[in-house]
């Protein structure tokens, strides 16, 4: 039989696994497709750093390999915009379907690619860029195919997890946390795309497409990432009985022109008692409400290398059946159409937390500034009092002017010391 030739594009810590797995697997693999699979070159940057993968199957050519009269599928683990986007179009454009763990270029440029993909009749499959090794693309595309979604909401990034689960368990600082999930090959190549929110908003925009058949890409999320979460957030969130997580909330909004797509990423308190609470690690976790099906849970391991690799393989058993058929399967729908909703139209609730003098005679100005700005006051909870006393407030829904407004009104009382804690809540009653 002959086999089918892979492309193997980027050799780093998902690719060397997927070269590995396929070499491991390959018997069962050849039982599962029906045709042996087989890696038939690797493109690298420097092949000088990669010993273990033979000479003859290493260049530096990846356009050259994409493109090779051998090659039948393609598979692009290298990252970012370019030159991965040129890569996979040459790919498309030439018959050959392809497997991508790429969610920063899917949200960017998902609708030509998929676009490219359907005028050639090749497949795009991308499981492993949402999420790493937990099945929730192909859920969302096929088995949820016949209910309507109404909310997405989850951990969708390892390295900011697993961040905040060693900032809140051991104490940890920062850049401790970081640099080992960087050693653990969590973080992306540029880990600020992890930090500051870039790699969950991608993945927002990529759930949020699917799930409500629309062409959502990352310019459309709100996005705010962790670097600005305190150790004292951290432990204010535990005071009250909360954990603080990166949260992507990605929720169809009825309106009186029309339903619209709201998607924002944000560090967020959530009560401990919360199940997204319990989410230690590069774990991630994602739900699923939807109309007839209700509440559905996703969760496993959410990056480092062998987990994306498992979703980068069962895409590539997939593709490549379908070669073996000589069909390609359907690709996402963005019938819907429905516009975004900017996040100043989007009211979250908030965690407000002040260092006061004279708690008796405070509390009735904090009172009144929330009440002026429109932000209703959920709980307020005392803790000392005289001149070390502390105000945890937690409000009701509430658009983020108000909030801004009513924390720098709080700014020039002069018995409050200090705004020392201000995060969004979820999932408190
Ligand atoms: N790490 C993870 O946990 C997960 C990663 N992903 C996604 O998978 C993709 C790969 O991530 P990861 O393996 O961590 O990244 P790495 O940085 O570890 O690996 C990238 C690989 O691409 C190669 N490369 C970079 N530029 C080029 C180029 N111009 N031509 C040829 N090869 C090139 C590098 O070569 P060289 O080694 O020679 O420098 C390297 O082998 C990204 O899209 C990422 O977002 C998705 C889910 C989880
Ligand atoms: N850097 C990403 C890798 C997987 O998508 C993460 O930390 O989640």
């Amino acid at each position: 039989m002959n086999p089918l030739k892979v492309a193997l594009l980027g050799c780093g810590t998902v690719g060397s696994a997927v070269l590995r797995l396929v070499e491991e697997q390959a018997a069962d693999l050849t039982a599962r497709v029906g045709r042996p699979v087989q890696v038939a070159g690797v493109a690298v940057r420097r092949p000088d750093r990669h010993p273990e993968v033979p000479a003859h199957l290493l260049t530096t050519d990846a356009l050259g390999l994409v493109t090779r009269d051998d090659v039948d599928l393609v598979v692009e683990v290298i990252g970012g915009l370019e030159p991965a986007r040129s890569l996979i179009l040459a790919a498309i454009e030439s018959g050959r379907s392809v497997v991508s763990a790429n969610k920063a270029l899917l949200a960017e440029d998902g609708v030509a690619l998929h676009a490219a993909a359907a005028k050639a009749g090749v497949d795009l499959y991308y499981e492993a860029a949402v999420a790493g090794a937990i099945p929730l693309l192909r859920p969302l595309r096929e088995s949820l195919a016949g209910d309507q979604i109404r909310r997405v909401v989850g951990i969708v990034n390892g390295t900011t997890n697993y961040i905040l689960s060693r900032m809140a368990e051991t104490g940890a600082g920062f850049s401790e946390a970081l640099a080992e999930a960087t050693e653990l090959g969590y973080a992306e190549a540029d880990p600020t795309a992890d930090v500051d929110g870039f790699d969950a908003a991608a993945k927002g925009a990529i759930l949020a497409s699917l799930a409500f058949h629309s062409a959502v890409t990352a310019a459309d999320v709100h996005r705010e990432g962790i670097s600005s979460v305190t150790a004292t957030d951290v432990a204010r969130a535990a005071e009250i009985g909360c954990t603080v997580k990166l949260l992507a909330i990605c929720e169809r909004v009825a309106g009186e022109d029309g339903d619209s797509v709201a998607v924002r990423v944000h560090p967020a308190m959530i009560p401990t008692a919360h199940p997204l609470a319990a989410v230690g690690g590069a774990f991630n976790a994602v739900f699923v409400e939807a109309e007839a099906a209700g509440q559905l849970m996703f969760y496993g391991q959410g990056a480092g290398g062998e987990p994306t690799a498992s979703a980068v393989l069962g895409d590539l058993v997939a593709v490549a059946r379908n070669r073996v058929a000589g069909a390609a399967g359907a690709g996402p729908s963005a019938y819907a159409d429905l516009p975004a909703r900017p996040i100043a139209e989007t009211p979250t609730r908030y965690h407000v937390s002040l260092d006061v003098a004279d708690v008796p005679g405070v509390l009735a100005t904090v009172a009144t500034e929330f009440a002026r700005h429109e932000v209703s006051i959920a709980t307020v909870r005392q803790d000392g009092h005289g001149d070390a006393a502390t105000l945890v407030i937690v409000t009701h829904s509430a658009p983020d002017a108000a909030l801004s407004a009513t924390i720098a009104a709080l700014r020039e009382v002069p018995a409050v010391r200090g705004v020392t804690s201000v995060l969004r809540v979820e999932g408190l009653s």
